[in-house]
């Protein structure tokens, strides 16, 4: 039988109030000293990832019940085996950026449904910066403000030669560095978290290449803005980049606004 999945607008509208009380959890915190511990893989954990995802699971299960979710701080809901479609949380990305307090404000709330290996709806929420944005792929991608504007995103073709890159901020790797080398690439902005998809999905930036190691959460809710906005995250060989993989783990991937070769 079939998963009954929501109305995808109507999820999404939901979600807005979710995503911004896990923000302004998030915020709180984020203006006093947080806990902070290690993971098994050495990455931080902090009470602001736990706060946060206290707030969204509840939700997401009274929102859509026959949903499983995959969360980044719930170990127990890794081992959830399913064929159809599910959520994935990660309710902080972005951590080291929020523990450095570096005032560039890069960390983010993010909720995606995937649907055939394929992000459907992402939201992704950067509290510190009051951004907001919503994917729906089909139905198009838009930024709300904190005052209720609505703008809608798509993304730019590259003006000239020279492509604007986005990449990790605290995550860099050799790859990654080579690639930005041979892609007539003119400038590199180093950001963290999943902001760098929305920021491509803005036609802020052109593209956003990864080639060091993330998981699912990290980029199902931004890829699906950024699909949404007219964007396209592939691998580095062209292939489709595709989700409920092995461990929940990416391989490399280049996100890709409107200047996709
Ligand atoms: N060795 C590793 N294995 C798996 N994921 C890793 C990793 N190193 C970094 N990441 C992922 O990269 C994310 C941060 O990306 P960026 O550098 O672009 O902000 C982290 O998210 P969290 O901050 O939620 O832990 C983490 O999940
Ligand atoms: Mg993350």
């Amino acid at each position: 039988m079939r998963t009954a999945v929501p109305d995808l607008a109507e999820l999404a509208q939901a979600l807005v109030p979710v995503t911004r009380e896990a923000g302004r959890v998030i915020m709180d915190l984020y203006a006093g000293t947080v806990a902070t511990t290690l993971k098994g893989d050495g990455s931080p954990v902090t009470e602001a990832d736990r706060r946060a995802e206290a707030i969204i699971l509840p939700a997401l299960s009274a929102l859509a019940p026959a949903i499983p979710v995959v969360s980044e701080e719930s170990a127990a809901s890794h081992g959830c085996r399913h064929g159809g479609p599910f959520f994935l949380v990660d309710p902080l990305d972005g951590t080291k950026e929020f523990l450095k307090r570096d005032g560039k404000g890069s960390f983010t709330v993010n909720i995606a449904l995937v649907e055939g290996g394929e992000p459907a709806l992402g939201i992704v929420l950067a509290p510190a910066l009051g951004r907001l944005f919503i994917g729906i792929v089909g139905q198009g991608a838009r930024e709300l403000s904190a005052d209720g504007t609505v703008r809608p995103l798509s993304v730019r073709q590259p003006s000239g030669d020279a492509l604007v890159a986005v990449a990790s901020a605290s995550h860099r790797d050799a790859e990654t560095e080579a690639w930005l080398k041979v892609n007539r690439i003119g400038d590199t902005v180093s950001i963290g978290s999943s902001l760098k998809f929305c920021l491509v999905a803005a036609g802020e930036a052109d593209v956003y290449p990864r080639f060091g190691p993330t998981m699912e959460w990290d980029t199902a809710a931004g890829d699906a803005i950024l699909r949404a906005a007219g964007g396209m995250t592939l691998a580095p060989e062209g292939t489709p980049f595709v989700y409920r993989k092995p461990g929940y783990r990416n391989g490399a991937f280049v996100a890709w606004g409107g200047g996709r070769p």
